[in-house]
């Protein structure tokens, strides 16, 4: 493009910048589908199908799946090594930190096993490291032991178990299951799409995959599950949040959990989240919270309204409430995000690297102009 056609688009918004076929995000009508199906139709689909599903675009035969099911769990187990890397890890490292570091630094298996191509072996292999990663950094925050996972159990029931040390109910991995195939996967975000920059460049998958979740990591995006809880906790009860929200929009404040740069509705995986964390939180503590996430969202539509605007929930608003219903600390929500989004992130670096081309934009230079070169001293 020659420098008087040049666009200029800071944040991208509206740029088309690729083509995908793994998933698609209608944002005027609120639908999301990841390979043509649409979500609430993978809802209940055991997760690891759907795994496979949004990486090579078909459902996994028999086959694939036993031998997908038997190598998720094998790499779910730290070797010693891995351990003692962990073990050089600050405890109180905030865990996307942890995964950012740890990830790039992990021996990757040499042979194929799943006939997929080496590239799609070392992107599952970091999935299932991600998730006993995330379990055993939390084991030892909490000076506890590191729990393996155990063969023949479902992905989700393992996780929870090696968090938490005991084994969760069916319906705790039911909502998990359900939960996590909602994060999987949502076209070019911010860290897909950072993923796709550092595939561009000829990088291998575990650098396109910590450069996804360094970017996830952030409150604009991923990190919005963290500062979402946290802000309802802040707030303390229902009656207190309409103050709270007249009180962000006075100071410009954003508030965690609503809005999207593409729904210019409510966010269909938030339809799905609020039902589920209305049956998890019957507990006197989860329930205030999610009264005070649903005092939150009412507040915000009617003081968005009043002003000509329409905000809605993401994602992140009410996942929160189903995370600390399972238990999980807020400051691993976004890590658990990871652990999900990650088979979207090996997606697109298949995808990308089919047609590879280096991404490279042009910046717009506002600095001194070059001073003009003395030609004496040449
Ligand atoms: C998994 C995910 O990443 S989902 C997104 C998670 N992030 C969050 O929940 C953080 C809170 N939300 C936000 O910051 C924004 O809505 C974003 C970053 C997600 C999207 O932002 P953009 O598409 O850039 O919209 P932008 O920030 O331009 O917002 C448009 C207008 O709505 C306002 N607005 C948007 N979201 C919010 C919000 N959460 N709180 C307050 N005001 C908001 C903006 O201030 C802006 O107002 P203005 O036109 O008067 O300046
Ligand atoms: O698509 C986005 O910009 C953010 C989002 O909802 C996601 O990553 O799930």
């Amino acid at each position: 493009m020659s420098e008087n056609s040049s666009l200029f688009s800071a944040d991208l918004a509206g740029v088309v910048v690729g083509e995908t076929a793994i998933s698609d995000v209608q944002g005027d009508s609120g639908l999301l589908s990841y390979r043509g199906i649409d979500i609430n139709d993978l809802i209940g689909t055991p997760f690891l199908h759907v795994a496979w599903l949004v990486i090579f675009g078909d459902w996994p035969t028999e086959a694939e799946k036993r031998n997908l099911r038997t190598f998720m769990c094998d790499h779910a187990r730290l070797t010693h090594p891995e351990q003692d890397l962990l073990g050089h890890v600050p405890r109180d490292l905030h865990p996307m930190l942890m995964l950012q570091g740890v990830v790039p630094l992990l021996q990757m298996p040499e042979e194929e096993t799943l006939g997929k191509g080496l590239d799609a072996e070392h992107g599952l292999f970091i999935a299932a490291k991600i998730s006993a990663l995330i379990a055993a950094h939390y084991r030892l925050s909490q000076n506890k032991v590191i729990l393996h996972p155990t063969a023949g159990k479902l992905r989700h029931d393992n996780f929870l178990t090696m968090f938490h040390g005991k084994a969760p109910s069916r319906e705790q991995v039911r909502m998990l299951d359900a939960a996590q195939i909602l994060q999987m996967e949502h076209s070019f975000n911010a860290g897909t799409f950072a993923g796709r920059v550092c595939a561009s460049t000829l990088a291998p998958v575990q650098s396109s995959i910590s450069a996804s979740i360094g970017t996830l990591f952030g409150r604009l995006h991923g990190g919005a599950d963290q500062a979402a809880l946290e802000m309802a906790m802040e707030i303390g009860s229902p009656e207190k949040a309409e103050a709270y929200v007249q009180e962000c929009l006075a100071n410009k404040v954003k508030i965690m959990g609503m809005g999207h740069r593409e729904y210019r509705t409510v966010d269909p995986r938030a339809k799905i989240l609020k039902p589920m964390a209305m049956e998890l939180c019957t507990d006197p503590e989860s329930k205030n919270l999610l009264d005070t996430l649903v005092a939150v969202e009412a507040a915000c539509q009617k003081e968005f309204g009043s002003r000509g605007k329409e905000i809605w929930a993401n994602v992140e608003f009410y996942k929160g409430a189903v995370f600390h219903s399972l238990g999980i600390p807020t400051h691993y929500f976004t890590a658990m995000f990871a652990m999900a989004r990650v088979f979207g992130y090996v997606a697109h670096f298949l995808e990308f690297r089919q047609d590879n081309c280096l991404i490279r934009p042009r910046a717009a230079y506002t600095g001194k102009p070059t001073a003009a070169r003395d030609q004496s001293a040449a």
